[in-house]
């Protein structure tokens, strides 16, 4: 295998230090995921019609209402024949003419036969479909140049399915071939789980709307629409919530606020600083905490509860943080909500390793890496050298995520690894 290798320094930007074994307690990531996972129920049902259904969880099986095809039809334009006397070189009486949606109550006799359309019911005595560039006419008759084969260009009743079979299942995400299927079917409205709804808060002093003028050292909030932009194409009804500010009053201003969402996702104030008061202020809300601090890198600070039921996830306010965290946690507790079938484990593939890597911490590594094919087909996931946590710049560059296991040893490149790939 040729691999490009180059000496990467992992240069973590803006971000706890490593810390020494056994410091400080720090839930493992599988833990916490599961832990948020479970008892996260599925929000409720609702009907929805076919052309509103594409992308969302179906809550029921549906069953077909009539079957596909509802009667015998012609697969061809042609003559409706009785095989028995269609040998090469017979003559046909055409008695009738059936184009689809108008067939014909008449009955095919011997020596006769009805002209057929694509899709035109096979009129009663009929049981082939002779195509027309196999027949010669002339007025009322044809004469067939080929001997027909019995059942012939014939698709019979329910050939794709009957009615009353399951066309879907319960928990299926709906995609175009499904919605297809269900019109097939007769199905005009679907029971699909509800959107849930997500609110995200983002939370901060500095932070402003893209486009408000700037203080020197205002920051824009980036994570809220990236968040609102990953979920929502994930299928939340993801709702960007009025940004909260660092004092108890306006926190507690936003947490009153949050009654009718499914969860509440909180962007930044998670960690140890003196301003960081979303946890605090949410303790004093009535939030039962469920843990706080992973062993995570980056997303150390994240937290998770409930708040008179609903639940609270509390992400980092470092934007990268946000993100990774997201997709490690937030995306599998939103698919427990929308309905659908969660892996207890990570969506991870193999790859090798395209750069160097020193020794690992305690902390779980997600490192921003591009991905790319070498000339042996093998994938390869190189890591950008600076994994700073506030760097939009390389995670928008990034392809993947290369997830480290705590305290892995230094590695080299080529060593096979795991990888996320990025949205
Ligand atoms: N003494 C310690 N300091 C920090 C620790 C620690 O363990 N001990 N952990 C670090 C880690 S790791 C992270 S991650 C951050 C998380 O801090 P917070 O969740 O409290 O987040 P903030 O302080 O509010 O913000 C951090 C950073 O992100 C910017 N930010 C916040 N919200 C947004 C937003 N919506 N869009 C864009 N940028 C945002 C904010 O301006 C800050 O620069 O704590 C470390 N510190
Ligand atoms: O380093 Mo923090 O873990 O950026 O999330």
């Amino acid at each position: 295998m040729r691999i490009q290798r180059q000496k990467v320094k992992l240069s973590y930007i803006n971000m706890a230090p490593p810390t020494p074994k056994g410091d400080e307690f720090m839930l493992d990531v599988a833990t916490a995921r599961a832990r948020i996972l479970e008892n996260l129920p599925p929000c409720g049902q609702e009907t929805v019609a076919l052309s509103a259904a594409c992308g969302r969880i179906l809550a029921q099986d549906v069953h077909a209402r009539r079957a596909n095809p509802p009667v015998n039809v012609s697969a061809m334009d042609g003559y409706a024949v009785r095989a028995a006397d269609a040998p090469q070189g017979a003559v046909l009486r055409i008695i009738d003419e059936a184009p689809a949606g108008r067939p014909s109550a008449r009955t095919v006799a011997e020596g006769e036969c009805i002209r057929l359309f694509t899709g035109s019911q096979v009129p009663t005595g009929a049981d082939t479909v002779v195509i027309q560039e196999n027949t010669q006419l002339a007025g009322q008759q044809v004469t067939l140049t080929r001997a027909a084969t019995k059942g012939q260009n014939i698709r019979t009743q329910g050939q794709d399915f009957a009615q009353g079979a399951v066309l879907l299942r319960a928990g299926t995400r709906l995609g175009p071939r499904d919605i297809g299927l269900a019109a097939a079917g007769g199905l005009v409205w679907l029971p699909v789980f509800r959107r849930p709804r997500l609110g995200i808060l983002a939370t901060g002093d500095e932070i402003l709307l893209p486009g408000d003028t700037a203080p020197p050292d205002g920051i824009f909030n980036s994570a809220s629409f990236m968040l609102a932009a990953l979920l929502g194409q994930e299928g939340a009804d993801a709702i960007v919530l009025p940004v909260a500010r660092d004092n108890a009053t306006s926190l507690s201003n936003a947490f009153a606020n949050t009654h009718d969402l499914d969860m509440l996702v909180t962007i930044g104030g998670a960690s140890v600083g003196t301003y960081d008061l979303v946890r605090p202020t949410l303790e004093k809300a009535g939030l039962v905490q469920n843990f706080w601090k992973i062993a995570m890198r980056p997303g150390k600070p994240l937290m998770f509860g409930t708040l008179n039921g609903m639940p609270v996830l509390g992400l980092p306010g470092n934007p990268v943080a946000a993100l990774v965290c997201s997709m490690v946690f937030v995306l599998p507790a939103l698919h427990k909500l929308m309905g659908r079938a969660v892996a207890d484990a990570l969506d991870t593939q193999p790859a090798l390793l395209g750069a160097d890597v020193g020794d690992n911490d305690q902390r779980q590594d997600f490192l921003r890496a591009t991905l790319h094919t070498a000339p042996d087909g093998q994938l390869v996931a190189t890591p950008f050298g600076q994994q700073g946590s506030a760097q939009l710049n390389i995670l928008a560059q990034s392809q993947a995520l290369i997830i480290r296991p705590p305290h892995a040893n230094a590695q080299k490149a080529g060593t096979p690894c795991l990888i996320m790939r990025l949205p």
